[in-house]
């Protein structure tokens, strides 16, 4: 992909007169003398040196009377192209307005041509590398064989959450990714629109891409970084390189045990609330709750205390734009990965975007406060933690900008209330499902003062079954070579299919499907001799792990989820209520989407 490519006026249409047609417009190599001599006039737009986008004003000789412009295209990723189209029309803008409306033109071309010729060779080295998959289409890739699966199984809602039910429930959520694992194996390639995704389901396979040192050639995929700006901003879960490391540094230490016992107070009493309305609710009624909203709730509001209080300054505000703006990025259906698709969404994208601006200035007014008073150690959530740690000489004094913690503070509410929400609504399901199991957790609180042994198995394999976060992600930073030869070329997209990997009778067992706390005990899942390694990915792997070496969330999820577990079990006996409808699906996490209904019983 050497050299560059011209996009110019075929025939001699004048488009600088204002009347260009789109369908007129050639491919032209650039660089020969006939065509690239003598530029009059060059404006370079673009905001990084891989965004040039050269808009060359040239006469060719033989056409002296009848300039042509001629715009030089670079080959470049076609996900950074549409910030080439923003620059395209910021520089316009200078200019007259029908030329706003052909450089504009110009620039949708310009960047449907480069998708085009970015994927295609994509695919061939793909196909030269010898990675099968269904044929993609241009520009959607795969995504209309992707809906058209979904639509065709949404409507097989089944019960409850019955084991014999549930055995399929890979293909319910991942119906496209059944077939196709049908068809092409663990390992093949798919199209998010022009952006090839590396499907991987086969834990050895995982190893062998992305163990030891290869583990530094894979970042996280530029394709979602834009789409996840408004929750992430460029905190922890976005950052790469050394910027990563050092946010790391500095984080983990506020995510200490002795750093989180802090928070037991706030998570009893923010739950001992749901639990009085719960209590509330079934008064004088049938005694059905919907568990999942309570829950979710409560872990929003345990990790917005948590993370920055909601007790004072603008804390509650702020909790309350988040909800919002969580609410508005979950109801976009989004073409992932296909050019100029988010041109479809302009008014969702400035709404997460003035949303995005108040909750800044919101989080900016908290932390200029704490900034202010910090040194009176009034406050223990994680804000004044991180900003206790960035002074202290084990960090090498090196503070978190304002800018950083803003994103930070967003990184823990979006990436911590839901998952650990999720882990919860769907443990209480499965006890409610296997009495059998409420009554040994039961026991164990009881009896035990130490370690909850049992509670650990229970939610690993909620987390087996139902894993809040059913894929994991990366995308090669450099070509990688396999052990066996096979190479993948850079900027390929991985697409690791969790919920493949732990409902896999292969590596589980024929009862793969079944709610077997007791396995854990036994077979903890990354000792077991002929299971591989790596066929347990709640978290995620490797360095950008969750739970890793630097534990992230795990601690403030399992503190979390015993509390809240406990002081459940304690007051009421759960059984599935009759109008209950088992409806997992991926609506970014692996979600109930039709709630969880629970009779709850007093005890
Ligand atoms: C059951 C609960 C949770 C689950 C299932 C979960 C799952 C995950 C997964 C799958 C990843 C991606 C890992 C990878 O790319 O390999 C991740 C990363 C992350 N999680 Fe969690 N998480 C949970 C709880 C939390 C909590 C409570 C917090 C913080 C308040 C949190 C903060 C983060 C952060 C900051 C990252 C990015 C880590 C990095 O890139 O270095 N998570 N989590």
């Amino acid at each position: 992909m050497g050299g560059h490519f011209g996009l110019a006026p075929a025939g001699g249409v004048d488009w600088a007169a204002g009347r260009p047609s789109l369908l007129w417009f050639a491919l032209l190599p650039v660089g020969e003398p006939s065509i690239s001599t003598a530029p009059q006039q060059s404006s370079s737009v673009g905001r990084a040196p891989q965004l040039r986008l050269d808009l060359v004003y040239i006469n060719r000789p033989q056409q002296e009377a009848n300039p042509n412009h001629l715009l030089i295209l670079r080959p470049i990723h076609p996900i950074l192209m549409e910030e080439v189209v923003a620059a395209a029309a910021a520089a316009a803008a200078t200019a007259g307005h029908h030329e706003l409306a052909c450089a504009g033109a110009m620039a949708v071309l310009g960047v449907l041509l480069c998708a085009l010729i970015h994927a295609a060779a994509a695919r061939r080295r793909l196909r030269r590398a010898g990675f099968d998959g269904p044929k993609p289409s241009f520009p959607l890739g795969n995504l209309p064989e992707i809906t058209a699966t979904l639509k065709a199984t949404t409507s097989k809602n089944t019960r409850a959450a019955d084991e014999d039910e549930d055995q399929n429930m890979h293909a319910r959520v991942f119906p496209y990714f059944a077939r196709w694992r049908a068809s092409f194996g663990k390992v093949f390639v798919y199209w998010l629109g022009t952006e090839p995704f590396l499907y991987v389901s086969d834990p050895e396979f995982l190893k062998a891409a992305t163990g030891g040192a290869q583990g530094k050639r894979w970042g996280k995929p530029d394709v979602f970084r834009r789409d996840r700006m408004p929750m992430f901003g460029r905190g922890l879960v976005m950052a790469e390189g050394d910027e990563w490391a050092r946010h790391r540094n500095v984080i983990a230490p506020a995510f200490s045990a002795a750093n989180l016992a802090g928070m037991v107070g706030v998570m009893a009493e923010a739950t001992a609330g749901m639990l009085d309305r719960w209590a509330q609710e079934i008064v004088g009624g049938d005694g059905v709750v919907d568990v999942e909203r309570g829950v979710v709730r409560n872990a929003a509001e345990i990790i917005a205390r948590a993370s920055f209080g909601v007790g004072q300054d603008d804390g509650a505000l702020v909790f309350e734009k988040l909800q919002a703006m969580q609410a508005l990025l979950f109801q976009s259906n989004r073409l992932v990965g296909v050019p100029l698709a988010r041109l479809l969404h302009v008014r969702r994208t400035y709404q997460a975007w003035r949303l995005g601006r108040d909750i800044d200035a919101l989080l900016m007014r908290i932390i200029d406060a704490r900034r202010r008073r910090t040194s009176k150690g009034k406050d223990d959530d994680l804000l004044s933690l991180l900003l206790a740690a960035g002074s202290s000489s084990k960090t090498g004094g090196k503070l978190l900008s304002t800018r950083q913690l803003i994103d930070e503070c967003k990184t823990f509410f979006f990436g911590g209330h839901e998952t650990t929400a999720l882990a919860l609504s769907w443990t209480l399901l499965l006890l409610a499902a296997h009495p059998e199991w409420q009554d040994a957790l039961r026991e164990e609180l009881e009896t035990t003062t130490g370690r909850l042994t049992k509670m650990g198995w229970v939610m690993n394999e909620v987390l087996r079954l139902y894993p809040p976060s059913p894929n994991v992600q990366r995308q090669a930073l450099e070509d990688i070579l396999l052990p066996g030869g096979q190479q993948v070329p850079r900027g390929t997209n991985m697409w690791v299919d969790v919920v493949a990997m732990h409902r896999d009778p292969a590596l589980w067992g024929h009862d793969a499907h079944l709610f077997r706390p007791e396995r854990f005990a036994a077979d903890p899942p990354r000792q077991h001799a002929h299971r591989p390694m790596g066929c347990f990915l709640p978290f995620g792997f490797g360095g950008r792990i969750c739970v890793g070496r630097i534990c992230v969330g795990r601690n403030l999820t399992a503190m979390e989820y015993r509390i809240v577990l406990a002081m459940t079990l304690r007051r009421f006996r759960l059984e599935v209520a009759p109008q209950y409808r088992h409806a997992p699906r991926v609506m970014l996490s692996l979600r109930p989407s039709a709630g969880i209904q629970l009779r709850l019983t007093p005890l």
